[in-house]
């Protein structure tokens, strides 16, 4: 089933085209990685799919619903969810505290009941911090619940945030550079959660420059060059792609991946 359907999305910003005619569809449980050189569109493609940038054209569509005209709150609220390439987590709270905020997207009661502390409230959060100590347990850092998130390793701040965006229930989840920055260790730890997100159904899109982690990881792989499709494929096809190659020349090689 397709999850996330992107038809015809083009943006330009004032003399510059920064995306031209992108077609792509993402099915059910897909790992589906963006690839592409320095200034290839892969964040504005973030951007616009996620409701940060509206469009010059095109049309974007969650299971089967046109969000194209929804803000980015609205499309996290129908199962859309990203993180962002520099870190924003809070770091003066606790890393299960970072994680129950992801949840609250979806909790009811308003500003006065939380000001009261109505029994139902506090329901509600012993509710909230379970569901957010499995999600530490799912990303295999719930060790670290109770510590502050400020004094956290990259490698486990990037798996705080896929916590977090596991929170607010995505059906598409798009991670932008989810191994930045990690080492090889990290590295192999996110990939590890990413596989297991995959696996419960949830549709996974990636920006990624790390080209060994994405051909290992990604069902499909689209590659985009100045605003542009370039090829979509299999991991394989795309490393043996004569264009991809030529477009990667004197940057990172796919190839080598
Ligand atoms: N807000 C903006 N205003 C003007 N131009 C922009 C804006 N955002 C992106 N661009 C331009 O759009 C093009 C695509 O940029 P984008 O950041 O999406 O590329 P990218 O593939 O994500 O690059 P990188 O791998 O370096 O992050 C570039 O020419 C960039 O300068």
């Amino acid at each position: 089933m397709t999850m996330l359907q992107v038809e015809q999305l083009g943006i330009r910003f004032g003399g510059v085209v920064a995306l031209d005619g992108v077609d792509f569809s993402v099915g059910e449980g897909e790992i589906y990685a963006l690839i592409g050189p320095n200034g290839a569109g892969k964040t504005t493609l973030f951007n616009c799919v996620s409701g940060l940038y509206i469009p010059t054209t095109g049309k974007v569509t969650l299971a089967g619903s046109d969000i194209s005209s929804l803000r980015p709150f609205e499309r996290a609220r129908r199962g859309m969810t990203r993180t962002f390439q520099n870190l924003q987590i809070f770091e003066h709270m606790t890393v299960v505290e970072n994680v129950m905020v992801g949840a609250r997207i979806h909790e009811k009661g308003g500003l006065l009941a939380h000001m009261l502390g109505l029994p139902s409230v506090k329901a509600q959060n012993a509710a909230t911090r379970r569901h957010a100590l499995e999600l530490l347990e799912r990303v295999g850092i719930v060790a670290r619940a109770d510590e502050r998130a400020g004094d956290q390793s990259y490698g486990v701040v990037k798996r705080l945030e896929i916590a977090r965006a596991l929170a607010t229930a995505p059906r598409v989840l798009m991670l932008d550079e989810p191994v930045a920055g990690c080492n090889a260790a990290e590295t192999a730890e996110v990939e590890a959660v990413i596989r297991e997100v995959a696996g419960m159904g949830v549709s996974v899109v990636l920006v990624e420059h790390d080209m060994h982690m994405v051909m290992g990881l990604a069902d499909r792989v689209h590659v985009l060059n100045q605003g542009k499709t370039l090829a979509v494929g299999q991991p394989d096809e795309i490393r043996c792609n004569e264009a991809v190659i030529a477009a990667y020349l004197g940057a990172t090689e796919p190839a080598d991946a």
